[in-house]
């Protein structure tokens, strides 16, 4: 299984490569892969990725910012999900300027988890601290199924949603925990949402596919107005995936700033209207959605889901976020005209992260120097 997964992820990744070198040869004056009768392309990121490490760098020659992580999957599939990341953090980190470690405990042990995560909290050279998620997916302990906090007297229905709370605030780079959330059940809301020229404050990966879009997606009819802070006014997206760390941050966020975003899992579809409000959609099903949308991001982590390739209109952008599972069947995608497909995202949610630590670094400064 381990080996796989490994062996797909080296795969794709050659291939991805392969491409980018042959575009390089004819098109020298471009950083994308144009297909020849299509006019379809695999877009490649690493240009809005290395722009966002560049203002990283010049931060760190000055300041030292420290960010620890938290790995603490006994399960080997998510551990090795997890490791993927959190060694592509360390070399950006690395070359960044940015210090990181990783704090290694025990996912038997849920309230080791705690403990470390409190002892982050307090440690002051610790600026940013992540924890890998999922952890315990839904295993429920106490009788009645549901973890009190015992501060704020919130009930919690998994450990992982409990803990994303016991993350501070302010060294919360994802902004997972419910101060950036609030209401996040009906009406969900992005910390720094009203500041205008601010990237939004959510969750890494819901951030870097939202500056991928703003970055990349140009539509037919060009009404993307990258300044409005309704700049996807008009558009449906779709995106398959509602966790925690990628899909309700992300369909929130999109909805607020205009668009009407289907909210897909296994068991139901959402629509997030234009003014971040949820509504059910019981007579839709996935083909329905996906026909309706000009931006499709899927995030399934298995790869055993495929999009449904023939419902996908002309002019799509289609963003690959499942990482190594594939969620895509490429050739068929790149057959259509003028689609524009995403799978490397991780690059820029390394970058997005990178952001958010140095964020917080100032925001802690800025706290302490009036402190003094
Ligand atoms: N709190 C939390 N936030 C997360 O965002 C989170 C998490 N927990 N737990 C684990 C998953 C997994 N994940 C990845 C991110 C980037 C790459 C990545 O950089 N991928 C490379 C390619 C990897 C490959 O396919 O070889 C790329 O896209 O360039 C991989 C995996 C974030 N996750």
């Amino acid at each position: 299984m381990h080996y796989s997964s490994c062996f797909k992820r080296h795969l794709r990744f050659s291939l991805l490569q392969r491409r980018l070198v042959i575009s390089r040869q004819f098109n020298s004056s471009t950083t994308t892969t144009t297909t020849s009768s299509s006019n379809s392309r695999v877009v490649d990121v690493s240009g809005l990725a290395q722009r966002m490490r560049d203002s990283v760098r010049r931060y760190t020659l000055q300041q030292e910012v420290r960010m620890v992580a938290v790995l603490a999957q006994s399960d080997s599939l998510l551990r090795e999900d997890a490791e993927v990341y959190s060694h592509n953090i360390a070399e950006a980190f690395a070359e960044d300027g940015l210090h990181y470690e990783v704090c290694s405990c025990s996912g038997d042990e849920p309230a080791a988890v705690e403990e470390a995560i409190r002892y982050l909290n307090q440690r002051s050279d610790v600026h940013g601290i992540l924890v890998f998620y999922p952890i315990f997916k839904t295993r429920n302990l106490d009788d009645k199924g549901l973890y009190l906090n015992q501060r704020t007297g919130v009930h919690y229905k998994t450990y992982d949603d409990y803990l994303r709370d016991v993350v501070s605030p302010q060294k919360d780079v994802e902004a997972l925990s419910q101060v950036h959330t609030r209401g996040a059940q009906h009406l969900f809301r992005a910390r720094g949402m009203d500041h205008a020229g601010e990237d939004p404050y959510v969750p890494c990966t819901a951030l870097a596919v939202s500056k991928i879009m703003e970055e990349y997606y140009k539509p037919l009819h060009n009404s993307n107005n990258s300044k409005s802070s309704r700049k996807w006014l008009g558009h449906t997206v779709t995106v398959v995936n509602r966790s925690e760390i990628l899909g309700r941050p992300l369909a929130g966020l999109l909805s607020l700033q205009g668009a009407t975003v289907y909210s897909v899992d296994e068991d139901s579809i959402l629509v997030f209207e234009e003014d971040g409000r949820l509504r059910r959609c019981n007579n839709m099903e996935l083909k329905d959605c996906i026909g309706q949308s000009s931006v499709i991001v899927s995030g399934v982590p298995t790869s055993d889901f495929s999009l449904p390739m023939d419902e996908i209109q002309p002019g799509t952008m289609v963003i690959d976020v499942s990482e190594g599972s594939c969620n895509v069947e490429e050739d068929v995608l790149l057959q259509k005209p003028s689609v524009q497909l995403v799978s490397n995202v991780g690059k820029v949610t390394v970058a997005a992260l990178e952001q958010n630590l140095i964020r917080l670094h100032q925001q802690q400064r800025n706290l302490n120097l009036i402190l003094e």
